[in-house]
């Protein structure tokens, strides 16, 4: 018996078909992908409802991940593939360190978590309680957030606390749109599935779950490392403006470059106005509508 790259198929958390890059070793099948360039693996593991990481890796017998318990395991490891893909194919980088970093994900963990994380190392995904969130892996968004914690951690650096720290949260959530701009939700996919039309955040309209959207908004606060997940509304309101007047395809050319090769670990969100505009102007120049479209973006957050 051969060891082997094979494609095997699933369902995903909300029962949707997909075709899975997968690999068969001595009659198991792994959820282990070798198809991307420069060797960059991406593998998914189970901590099997156990606080452990990273736990065993996902097997099945036959190839055909249909099981109901399985629908974590597979769109954490689709959506970390479509991950890879997006960030090799609109920004050439090789994984998250840009190095072909292996992406580890482990789903199923603790009982009923309600969170998702990068643990420094590899992302982390609860199967949520089935009432404040379904298995958390199911959202792209919610995936693309999480690893994008990975390459902010590998380039900006951003501290996560106060307004770094509100900066590190909204480059995951705009990443995380650039992912899935269908809508500017985020994790409405898999947040409360029991209730229709509600997200975690959203990037249009922050105050509609409770975030600030301008600067005279900014909550001083101690819980939650500063707000990272408030305080993220208004570098989030400000990216929203952005998309909106001058498109996807030019912002995330800019978002991307202030990332990393801007962004510092302790910039604050005077500091990432002037990088996003600087970066606006390396790519488009300082006389573009582009750069217009995002000074106004900020100015009507309060940010200067
Ligand atoms: C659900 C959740 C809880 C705590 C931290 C995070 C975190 O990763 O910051 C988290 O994930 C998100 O915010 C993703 C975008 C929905
Ligand atoms: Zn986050």
């Amino acid at each position: 018996v051969n060891d082997a790259a094979t494609t095997g198929s699933g369902y995903g958390v909300k029962g949707d078909r997909k075709t899975l890059n997968t690999y068969s070793s001595g009659g198991t099948y792994y959820l282990y992908d070798v198809t991307k360039p420069m060797n960059g693996v991406i593998e998914t593991f189970s901590a099997q409802n156990r606080s452990t990481y990273p736990g065993s890796r996902s097997v099945d017998s036959n190839n055909a991940w249909t099981s109901s318990t399985q629908g974590a395991d597979v769109d954490a490891h689709y959506y970390a593939g479509q991950v890879y893909d997006y960030y090799k194919n609109t920004h050439n980088r090789n994984s998250f360190d840009n190095n072909g970093a292996t992406i580890r994900s482990t789903v199923h963990y603790g009982s009923n978590y309600n969170n998702a994380f990068w643990n420094g190392s590899q992302m982390v995904y609860g199967d949520g309680d089935g009432s404040v969130f379904a298995p958390l892996s199911g959202a792209l968004d919610i995936v693309a957030h999480e690893l994008t914690h990975a390459v902010t951690e590998r380039s900006a650096g951003l501290e996560y606390r106060n307004q770094s720290g509100a900066l590190n949260e909204s480059f995951s959530d705009v990443f995380g749109y650039f992912l899935d701009p269908q809508d500017y939700l985020m994790g409405e996919d898999v947040y409360t599935p029991t209730k229709s039309g509600d997200a975690l955040r959203s990037l249009s309209n922050p105050s509609q779950f409770g975030q600030p959207e301008h600067m005279n908004q900014y909550v001083n606060t101690t819980s939650d490392n500063g707000g990272v997940h408030t305080n993220s509304g208004i570098p989030n309101k400000a990216a929203y403006y952005t998309i909106s007047s001058i498109g996807k395809a030019q912002a995330e050319k800019i978002y991307y470059r202030a990332l990393t090769v801007y962004l510092t670990p302790t910039s604050n969100f005077s500091y990432a106005r002037a990088a996003l505009l600087q970066s606006t102007a390396d790519l488009y120049g300082s006389g573009s509508s582009a750069y217009n479209g995002v000074k106004s973006a900020w100015d009507k957050v309060g940010v200067y």
